[in-house]
């Protein structure tokens, strides 16, 4: 250990050793070789999961005692059980991140258990494999290196002999350059007037991540009005066009494949109506930009390849608002904030990267995930933001961790016989409490929950009593969950109302909460760019961590094609209203409803 840090104590002698660790990480990565696919054969498990010893030894425990861990009671038995199992990430300069990960159905057994479990999956290794280029992204064979995008320590990261670093560079200082000259007025559209207006052309990850981070960072934006097209029905850019003025409008086109039906549909629609105003073609150039790794349809289309950011194929779309598809955040916040969104989510990164098991927040959270989900039969996880510019976080991770681990074969091929990713859904507080947690509370299914807050408001209106009250709900909502309420105690509180007997015996049964629902707590100083980057970063590792213990490829999505694919085959059918009868029965009566329903 570094004897430098004989005087100063824990925090010196940890940094020192994530430096070391970050040093050995990266010795390692340009040692590595994964031109070829050892990076994804290594990445297999050995074992199926249900046959691991870790598995096994979930399961017995859980057998035996899965049903007797009473939350309420384990609070009881260890006054100490907040700080034996909360962390508190401690940031440069926005404050310190809690997670209290307490309100959980572990004890010490099962949480060693659950370790054993990313242990015996090799979780460090394939962690380090990823990050240092591997492509374990098999069946596409691609590097997975989001974690470059923000790799700020610049440490070089080998994708088939090449140092993928200077390029990452390259277009963060275009997407820089790019941002300062539209802010500062210095960028003219067509008629001489400066933009007001960025229309973000894209779908899924090419508009859930900007739009998601535009909104949680509301408080930073420097002036620039900023709307997302997503969705093919004509309706979303119809809405959006009411909104701009094509002299002052920036279109975005974000796309990584630049061949997305509805990215290119709604990409054409808007220059369609741009050009019906400018009547000049050279006008495009200074109104319209892409964001894609297809440099050559971007040109196809009509965009100049100068006002193009690029980026690659080991981003995937889910993972790429650290890429030029953040370029409507960098607008719309500026591009220093936007470094620091890359800054907090380098910062978990390193975390990620260097601390043990049992104090690593994202493997912490992706077992107690698994915990609930193969062993509890949980088949859902609920985030709930108690902010209202994080109304877009769960819509966010509903691509992030459900298209990521959506998948039922294995790395090498075999179907599961376990389950895998959850529904990932959710809603700000306090207004979900006023639509599902009924269900929540008094429902028939075990729903674990992630409850985030800030402890400070960017909106302390009313004197600081919102931000008071909100906090008392997201407090309150945590406690009720574990606790309940007991009989004995509603029906007290019926007589003390003076609830006559008969009425109590019929009533009581529904005043009973049963408790023991499991959350995790996550409370940040504030939402800024890097707190929001660390919180991104957290969900992104623990789904990494979630999909190597299933064993499944995280990374590809092939399931979103089949759909696609009948879509072409269905859409000429629609052109006329003659009667089809090419599939099956229903296909064939909604066709030939839709048809007869149009004149
Ligand atoms: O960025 P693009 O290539 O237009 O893809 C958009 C989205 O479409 C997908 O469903 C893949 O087809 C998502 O994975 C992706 O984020």
């Amino acid at each position: 250990m570094n004897n430098k840090c004989a005087a100063t104590g824990a925090k010196c002698r940890a940094r020192a050793e994530a430096s070391r660790i970050g040093a050995q990480i990266g010795a390692q990565g340009q040692g590595l070789d994964f031109s070829e696919r050892k990076g994804a054969t290594e990445m297999e498990a050995k074992q199926f999961l249900t046959s691991t010893t870790a598995w096994q030894n979930l399961q017995d425990y859980y057998n035996k005692n899965g049903k007797g861990l009473v939350i309420k009671e384990l609070f009881a038995q260890d006054p100490n059980r907040f700080d034996k199992y909360s962390l508190k990430l401690s940031t440069p300069n926005d404050g310190d991140i809690l997670i209290d990960f307490s309100k959980n159905r572990i004890n010490d057994q099962v949480f060693k258990l659950l370790l054993d479990l990313a242990r015996e999956r090799k979780v460090e290794e394939a962690r380090d494999i990823m990050f240092n280029g591997g492509k374990i992204n098999f069946t596409e064979n691609r590097a997975v290196l989001h974690i470059a995008l923000r790799n700020r320590s610049n440490r070089p990261i080998m994708v088939d002999g090449k140092d993928v670093m200077p390029d990452v560079n390259g277009v963060l200082e275009h997407m820089k350059q790019f941002t300062n000259s539209i802010l500062s007025g210095e960028w003219k559209g067509y008629t001489g007037k400066q933009i007001t207006d960025v229309v973000n052309i894209g779908i899924g990850g090419s508009d859930l991540g900007p739009l998601m981070v535009t909104e949680a960072l509301k408080p930073f934006n420097k002036g620039l009005n900023l709307h997302f097209v997503s969705n093919i029905d004509g309706t979303h850019m119809a809405e959006v066009l009411k909104k701009v003025n094509p002299e002052t409008v920036l279109f975005i086109i974000a796309s990584k494949t630049f061949t997305t039906q509805e990215t290119c549909t709604n990409a054409k629609s808007a220059k369609d109506w741009f050009l019906a105003t400018s009547n000049d073609p050279s006008s495009v150039a200074k109104h319209f930009v892409a964001l894609s790794t297809n440099a050559a349809k971007v040109s196809e289309f009509g965009i100049d390849t100068a006002n193009m950011f690029g980026f690659w194929d080991w981003v995937g779309g889910r993972y790429s608002l650290w890429s030029a598809i953040g370029l409507s955040i960098s607008l719309s916040i500026g591009f220093e904030n936007f470094t620091q969104l890359l800054d907090g989510a380098f910062f978990l990164d390193q975390h990620f990267q260097t601390a043990p098991l049992e104090k690593n927040v994202p493997v912490i959270m992706a077992l107690l995930g698994v915990w609930y989900d193969n062993f509890y039969g949980a088949e859902t996880h609920a985030l709930l933001p108690y902010d209202q510019y994080l109304h877009r976080f769960a819509a966010y991770f509903q691509q992030g961790d459900m298209e990521s681990n959506g998948k039922y074969v294995t790395r090498s091929g075999k179907l599961v016989d376990y389950s895998t990713g959850p529904i990932v859904w959710g809603e700000p507080g306090t207004n979900g409490q006023h639509a599902f947690y009924q269900l929540i509370h008094q429902g028939t299914r075990l729903i674990p929950a992630d409850f985030i807050a800030p402890a400070q408001s960017h909106n302390p209106i009313g004197g600081g009593a919102h931000h008071r009250i909100l906090l008392a709900n997201f407090l309150a909502q945590t406690e009720a969950l574990m606790a309940g309420k007991a009989e004995a105690q509603a029906r007290d509180e019926l007589e003390r109302a003076g609830t006559g007997a008969d009425e109590v015996g019929r009533i009581l049964p529904h005043k009973v909460f049963e408790g023991n629902r499991p959350t995790n707590s996550i409370v940040v100083r504030r939402v800024t760019p890097f707190t929001l980057g660390v919180l991104i970063a957290l969900y992104e590792q623990k789904i990494f961590t979630q999909g190597i213990i299933w064993d499944i490829n995280s990374f590809d999505q092939w399931g979103v094609e089949l759909g696609k694919q009948l879509a072409k085959a269905i859409e000429p059918e629609l052109q006329d209203n003659n009667p089809v009868s090419s599939h099956d029965g229903s296909t064939n009566g909604l066709i030939n409803f839709i048809k007869s329903s149009r004149s």
